[in-house]
């Protein structure tokens, strides 16, 4: 995820508040001194960290009550103090799918105009979107050709002109060409330069006033830290920018400083580049952001995005045989693939509950090529082999299956063995949860019989509380106890699918702690 040593510094100093026995005045007062210190690193600025802090200790002093768990005092006011700081106070523009939504990208040159484009179109081609892009860079030679390139490798169509010199135009026509041809998306590349300058300004209006686009996406680089305030106002006076998205925060030590800064111009971020790759790509959402900039996971995240990119009929069936306590090759399949249509799976698993520290780890790990060559690995099993009619797993003839399979998907037979250990693992642990009950989900009534029960006993909060704490959730990170619950139980609503804890080999569900806890709550 992006900025890695800033979430890792903010995690260290909120984990000495558990561990330096207790949550002494002195231990909160340091803990606080070195959440100011990383983000100061993170080069956001000096007087709103001030401010931040201030409000932090003013939050904790209130509390006089001494049964209070200063630990989760200290974190939800953390987290709250962040989300304010990052959260931009416009509305960003909403794409609709009945019409075709013309996005202009503006920046400086090297801003990572470009690459933002086919990222962004990606992102969407995923989600089933129809999207082409217009390259209007007549100024820079090779912007063409570079956009050209990105559609191909994304299958996108694109519009350009080696010969036409006038920017407007190019952007006319290819818009009016994908227009017409019924694009839900047109994205138009226009050229960057050096410095915040006349021509840049007036060339912007310009396209703008030929093309009227929905939405002007300013595209700057966050390695500058907070000196892109002054940027962004600038382009901000200058077209009507309607949203921002950060580049470049891949690691980078300036990266809370550019987006703190941002968000105070009020502009809306949309979405935060961090690679080079067009998969180093995420949504910004202020309250997800935080979340996993804490570890807390972003459960509410990772359930929009999957319900954004999943086919709702295989997941249907997955829901189906789930609630029996059965778990096909074929809905293995289903789940890699909803997985791999949000994007790079460290990025899917920083979204995880528990996960993200995790994510963190593989670092050099590339995951992504394991879950890739798994699905090969899967396309090469039969039919009756994905639907569990034939068992892979106690056929007479199982060595001779993986050894085909081996060759048909042009990997190693151990590779093959390995994906079979883990479908094992799932399989048992989905065949347990169905057994109790517990695959089936839980409905909104039962949902609200759930919340009502926990705001009368605070026992039985307290109970839920640690459960989830025991699955990875955090029971302060925005969601309420009920959701919490729904992620924690796995399948409900179509939510998370289990199997996501057994990924890399992360802990099993308390299954006795769940069936007591739903026991007591009258189910
Ligand atoms: N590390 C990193 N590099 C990036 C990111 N986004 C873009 N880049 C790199 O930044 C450089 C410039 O990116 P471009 O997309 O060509 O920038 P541009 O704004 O289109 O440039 P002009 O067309 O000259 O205005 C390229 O080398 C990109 O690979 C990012 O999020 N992280």
């Amino acid at each position: 995820m992006v900025l890695l040593e800033l979430g890792r510094s903010l995690r260290a100093s909120l984990n000495k508040l558990s561990t330096i026995g207790g949550a002494s005045e002195e231990v909160i007062a340091q803990v606080l001194n070195e959440i100011s210190r990383a983000l100061i690193e993170s080069d956001v600025s000096v007087s709103l960290v001030k401010q931040m802090k201030d409000k932090i200790a003013a939050k904790i002093s209130l509390t006089s009550d001494s049964h209070v768990n200063k630990k989760k005092l200290v974190q939800k006011a953390v987290q709250d103090e962040l989300v304010t700081m990052l959260s931009p106070k416009t509305k960003p523009y909403n794409m609709s799918r009945k019409k075709t939504n013309v996005i202009m990208f503006v920046g400086l040159q090297g801003a990572g105009k470009t690459t933002t484009i086919a990222k962004f179109a990606g992102y969407y081609a995923r989600k089933g979107w129809k999207v082409s892009m217009v390259c209007c860079d007549s100024f820079r030679a090779g912007a063409f050709d570079q956009l050209k390139q990105n559609a191909t490798k994304l299958r996108v169509p694109f519009y350009g002109s080696y010969t036409e010199a006038d920017p407007v135009v190019i952007a006319e026509k290819g818009v009016a060409q994908f227009r017409k041809e019924k694009y839900e998306i047109v994205l138009i590349d226009t050229s960057g330069r050096h410095r915040q300058e006349t021509g840049l300004f007036e060339e912007m209006q310009e396209i703008s006033a030929a093309v009227d686009p929905d939405n002007t996406v300013f595209v700057m680089d966050g390695t500058q830290g907070q000196a892109v305030y002054d940027q962004a106002m600038g382009f901000h006076d200058a077209v009507d920018v309607g949203s921002v998205i950060v580049t470049k925060l891949d690691g980078h030590a300036k990266g809370g400083g550019a987006l703190s800064a941002v968000a105070a111009t009020s502009s809306p971020i949309i979405f935060l580049g961090s690679g080079e790759k067009f998969d180093d790509f995420e949504p910004f959402n202020a309250k997800s952001f935080v979340a996993k900039l804490l570890g807390f996971g972003d459960m509410r995240g990772f359930m929009d995005e999957l319900e954004s990119v999943k086919d709702k009929d295989a997941e249907k069936r997955v829901q189906a045989n789930m609630a029996k306590g059965k778990f096909t090759f074929r809905d293995l399949y289903t789940k890699f693939e909803s997985m791999s249509k949000m994007g790079s799976l460290s990025k899917v698993m920083g979204m995880m509950p528990g996960m993200s520290g995790m994510a963190n780890m593989m670092g050099g790990m590339n995951m992504d090529e394991k879950f890739k060559t798994w699905k090969f690995i899967l396309d090469s099993f039969s039919d009756d082999e994905l639907d569990g009619k034939v068992d892979i797993h106690t056929a007479p003839d199982r060595q001779k299956r993986i050894e085909r399979i081996a060759r048909g998907s042009g990997s190693h037979p151990a590779q093959v063995e390995g994906l079979l250990q883990q479908h094992k693992m799932w399989a048992g642990m989905v065949s347990k949860m169905g057994k109790s009950g517990l695959m089936g989900g839980v409905d909104n009534k039962q949902m609200k019989h759930v919340q009502e029960q926990m705001k009368r006993n605070p026992a039985m909060r307290a109970k839920a509380e640690e459960m989830a704490r025991k699955q990875g959730i955090n029971p302060d990170g925005g969601l309420d106890m009920a959701s919490m619950m729904q992620g924690a139980l796995g399948g409900g609503g179509g939510g998370m699918p289990d199997m996501a804890r057994g990924v890399g080999g992360g802990g099993q569900p308390d299954f006795a702690a769940l069936n007591q806890m739903m026991q007591n709550m009258g189910r």
